[in-house]
């Protein structure tokens, strides 16, 4: 607020002192302006009115110059749009991101920049929202000039070199907006985003405000983007999408039970870095960690997979080059097939066999080849982290490094700390996974950790589902529907329907050629592993008829409640024992790591916009009507916020924290 009403007044203030010839708009601390401050945006926006402002900036008859450095994103490019002329400096980087909040650039944006720069790269930024470098911006045709000097400086030498210039051409609302075969293109246009919104309204609301810079005029479609705007701006999605952008940037701020914090431990320095088995897993590690300048050596011991590894590894960086537009004898990965080869370096990612007698060995042997203070990390999905630790002479350099495949192109890394993990082995991880671009939240030690631990109750409900009735077809619609990329039978299928086999028969619950339905004391759903078993993919009708099991209708309200609504029912216990510090950590391991649409926050976040009372409700008859299924049971933690009034969830922590009743 008080930068707007600092622009208000200043530019009242120049444009109409005729002293003033010229005038330069530039920010404070190399930084132009990161747009409208988003915590502001569930508040009461006060204060004067920007748009009137920025159109007497344009209609001014003295030349206005804006000096871009640091970044230009938002309402900030929208302002510098206004202003006659752009010089930017070279490092800086511009942009509309509103789509990724929910919003549209609604201080003229959507009808400027398709004036400016043509529809079709107007569509493009704005719908993905994608910042841009001042080469870009340069090319498209957004900023005028790009220097490597002081910009400020620059940009009033230019701006007095101006003075008495014309500027009628310099005043975008003033240019047409040409586009031939407009209604092809939109045609076209829309159904690519609507494809890949998945349900998000923001990125469709951006193409239809487009839409009026080129079929209205110019005060006509400012008018279209305001209204286009006010649907936006209160919706669920736009509350969602911002809150993941400060929780994106809350997990950074990483805590442990024993009080260990991320502003009180310091990473150790790491530079040479070693990935033990180059399956698929080591493979995109390796990617990875290369293209952010560590040196990596890289072990295997079967011949075969060091031969395609390798070639996998070579192919992808090689891309990665040329993309880069370098050599790709600029990532430095040596490969070996003994283990002693990793003597000399700081940190170690285990990617071998999910077999824990192999880990076991694995860690030991690691343990008196590395030097004393190497960092031991497991990429597990699942295994106890503290197990292996107990294998090592330092079990508190232990912790887990999960990454999700493809680990060169997902976002997400838990960072698994066990009870004896140092905090100083935590932050150094958590920094590494920082330096190759990794949204890294730290969760604590259990069976699947955070991810993986949810997963289980949504995968075994998606089973029941088909049990009782629903197609494949019927569960995974419904969960595509919801904004899933793929339903939970598509990404089995995708990923193996064999990875979740093996898992189970680790865990003993498989019994090839039975067909009971409890195992360990639980209600089981044997269908995958009969499938796998037979290598038969028309299962079951058969199946159900040989259970005695009656078909029913199931809608995909039930879908989404009984897959949901379990996954969120075990986030709310992997809070209750701390596994996770925050919903944020949780919500974030959703979005970047397993699909959850971003436009509904994270599962947590979903589960508070749902109503937690709604969702205890849900449980309570899902678990009345299968009494055998326990993970239908509502978490303690549930019922708690529930009987506290149902608390925001910024405020869900205060409850976390109160000690449980006597009673
Ligand atoms: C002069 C123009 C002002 C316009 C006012 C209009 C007001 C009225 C609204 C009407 C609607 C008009 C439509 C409109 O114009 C909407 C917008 O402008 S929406 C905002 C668009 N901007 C963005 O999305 C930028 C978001 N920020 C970033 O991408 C990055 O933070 C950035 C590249 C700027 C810097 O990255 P980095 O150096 O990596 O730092 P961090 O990301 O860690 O950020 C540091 C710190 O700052 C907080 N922060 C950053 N940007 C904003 C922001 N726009 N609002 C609020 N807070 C912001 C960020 O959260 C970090 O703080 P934490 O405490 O760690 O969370
Ligand atoms: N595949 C996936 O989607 C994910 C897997 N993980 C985990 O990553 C780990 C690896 O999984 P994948 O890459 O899928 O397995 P994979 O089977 O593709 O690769 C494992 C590799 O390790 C090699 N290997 C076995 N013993 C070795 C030893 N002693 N020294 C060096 N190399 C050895 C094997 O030859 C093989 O090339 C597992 O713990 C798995 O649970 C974690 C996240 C996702």
């Amino acid at each position: 607020a008080a930068v707007r009403q600092g622009i208000v007044d200043t530019v009242q203030k120049a444009v109409s002192d005729p002293q003033v010839k010229s005038v330069v708009i530039c920010g404070q601390n190399g930084i132009f302006c990161g747009g409208a401050d988003i915590k502001e945006f569930g508040k009461d926006i006060s204060g004067p009115p920007l748009v009137p402002v920025f159109h007497a900036i344009e209609s001014a008859d003295k030349p206005v110059v804006a000096a871009i450095e640091g970044s230009a994103l938002g309402g900030g490019l929208e302002l510098a749009l206004f202003c006659h002329y752009r010089i930017t400096h070279s490092k800086a980087r511009l942009g509309l991101p509103e789509v990724t909040l929910g919003l549209l650039p609604a201080a003229g944006g959507t009808q400027r920049l398709p004036r400016l720069i043509g529809v079709p790269a107007a569509l493009d930024l704005i719908t993905t929202g994608r910042h841009v470098t001042a080469a870009e911006a340069l090319k498209l045709g957004f900023v005028d000039q790009v220097i490597d000097q002081n910009t400020v400086e620059a940009a009033v030498k230019f701006a007095l070199s101006v003075v008495g210039q014309s500027l009628e051409s310099r005043r975008i609302s003033t240019l047409p907006c040409p586009c031939p075969d407009a209604d092809a293109l939109f045609e076209g246009v829309m159904q690519k985003v609507r494809q890949r919104a998945r349900g998000a309204i923001a990125p469709v609301t951006c193409v239809q405000a487009i839409q009026a810079a080129v079929t209205l005029p110019y005060a006509q479609g400012m008018q279209r983007e305001q209204e286009l705007m006010a649907t936006l701006f209160t919706s669920a999605q736009a509350r969602a999408l911002q809150y993941c952008f400060f929780s994106q940037r809350v997990v950074s701020r990483w805590s442990m039970p024993s009080g260990a914090r991320w502003d009180t431990s310091k990473p150790k320095p790491v530079t040479k870095v070693a990935v033990i088995g180059l399956g698929t897993m080591g493979r995109g590690i390796t990617v990875a960690l290369a293209q952010a300048g560590l040196s990596v050596v890289a072990v295997e011991t079967e011949q075969q997979q060091m031969i395609a590894g390798q070639r996998a590894v070579s192919d992808m960086l090689e891309r990665a080059a040329q993309r880069r537009g370098v050599s790709s004898a600029v990532y430095r990965v040596r490969y070996s097939m003994k283990l002693e080869a990793v003597a000399d370096v700081q940190l170690v990612i285990e990617a071998v066999f999910e077999d824990m007698v192999l880990k076991e060995q694995l860690f030991k042997q690691l343990s008196s080849i590395c030097k004393a203070d190497t960092l031991l990390c497991s990429n597990t999905s699942a295994l106890d982290i503290d197990h292996l630790a107990s294998q090592t002479r330092s079990p508190q350099l232990v912790v887990g490094m999960h990454f999700f495949a493809p680990a060169h192109v997902m976002k997400l890394l838990e960072v698994v700390h066990g009870p004896r993990s140092a905090p100083q082995a935590v932050a150094t991880a958590m920094e590494l996974g920082k330096r190759i671009g990794k949204v890294s939240v730290a969760v604590g030690n259990c069976r699947g950790f955070v991810g993986n631990r949810m997963l289980m109750p949504y995968s075994q409900e998606a089973l029941f589902l088909v049990e009782e009735g629903a197609s494949p077809e019927v569960v995974d619609r419904a969960l595509e529907e919801f904004g899933f990329p793929m339903g939970f039978f598509r990404m089995s299928d995708l990923s193996g329907l064999d990875v979740g086999w093996r898992v189970r028969k680790a865990d003993g619950l498989v019994k090839p050629g039975q067909m009971s339905r409890v195992r360990q004391g639980r209600r089981y759903c044997p269908l995958g592993d009969l499938l796998c078993e037979q290598g038969r993919f028309e299962l079951p009708r058969g199946y159900r008829a040989r259970q005695g099991l009656v078909s029913r209708r199931i809608d995909s309200k039930e879908v989404l409640e009984r897959c949901l609504y379990s996954l969120i029912n075990e986030g709310f216990r992997i809070l209750e024992d701390g596994i996770a510090a925050g919903p944020e950590d949780i919500d974030m391991i959703y979005v970047f790591g397993y699909g959850w649409p971003r436009h509904r926050g994270g599962p947590m976040f979903y589960a508070s916009q749902v109503g937690l009372d709604r969702v205890l409700q849900a449980l309570e008859h899902y678990q009345q009507l299968h009494p055998d299924v326990p993970h239908l049971q509502p978490s303690r933690l549930l019922r708690k916020l529930v009987s506290s009034g149902s608390p925001p969830i910024h405020r869900w922590k205060e409850v976390i924290k109160k000690p449980h009743s006597a009673l």
